[in-house]
């Protein structure tokens, strides 16, 4: 398993090997070892991680630009199936990348795992017919801490690949960019 650094100060990319065969293939999506050796220093052990969700899109759908409040929330994301164009936006007032965003693809071919600390806003477009996107997250969901921002404010100028096919009403109505500045 590789683990590379982003743009995005503690932002982790696992890439793991995967092994391929005539069956198929089998690939390792986590080793608490190795997150807790790579990922250790930002506060976030192996063991925190307490939901494990899957969301599934068809192509062109959007989700995001998705936050926590509070203490927020860290996440482990990769895409089971398919392919997704998935975003982070650090929103940690005080971090050296506060306000800067980073793409990465994330797929059923590489199997690229992203780590991803609190204080980040989080987004994806499906780009295949079927995105299966599985997430782990260090706190029990709770809706009454979401909070969003439009995928497409300008202040943020987020270049998404695909035409947008169907988007939630709650991210339709997402608020903006400076209204979360506001709140921080
Ligand atoms: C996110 C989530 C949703 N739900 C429920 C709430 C709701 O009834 C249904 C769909 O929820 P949403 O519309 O919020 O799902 P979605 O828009 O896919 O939200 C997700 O977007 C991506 C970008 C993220 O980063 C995730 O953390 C999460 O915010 O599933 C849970 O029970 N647990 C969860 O962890």
């Amino acid at each position: 398993m590789r683990v590379e650094t982003t743009e995005l100060r503690d932002v982790l990319v696992f890439r793991p090997e995967p092994f391929r065969d005539d069956r198929g293939l089998f690939t390792r999506t986590f080793d608490a070892r190795i997150f807790d050796e790579q990922a250790g220093s930002t506060g976030t052990r192996a063991s925190d991680f307490v939901q494990d969700s899957q969301s599934r899109s068809v192509r062109g759908v959007m989700r995001g630009m998705h936050g926590r409040s509070g203490r927020g929330e860290a996440k482990l994301v990769r895409c089971a199936h398919g392919a997704v164009h998935d975003v982070l936006v650090d929103i940690r007032p005080g971090s050296p990348t506060f306000g800067r965003h980073q793409a990465f693809r994330l797929d059923d071919v590489g199997f690229a795992h992203l780590f991803v600390p609190p204080g980040f806003l989080h987004g994806f477009q499906a780009l295949t017919d079927v995105a299966d996107v599985c997430y782990r997250i260090d706190r029990e969901h709770d809706p009454t801490e979401d909070v969003a921002v439009r995928y497409d404010d300008p202040a943020l100028s987020i270049a998404w690949p695909l035409p947008v096919s169907v988007i939630s009403a709650r991210d339709e109505a997402a608020g903006t960019w400076s209204e979360l500045l506001a709140s921080l």
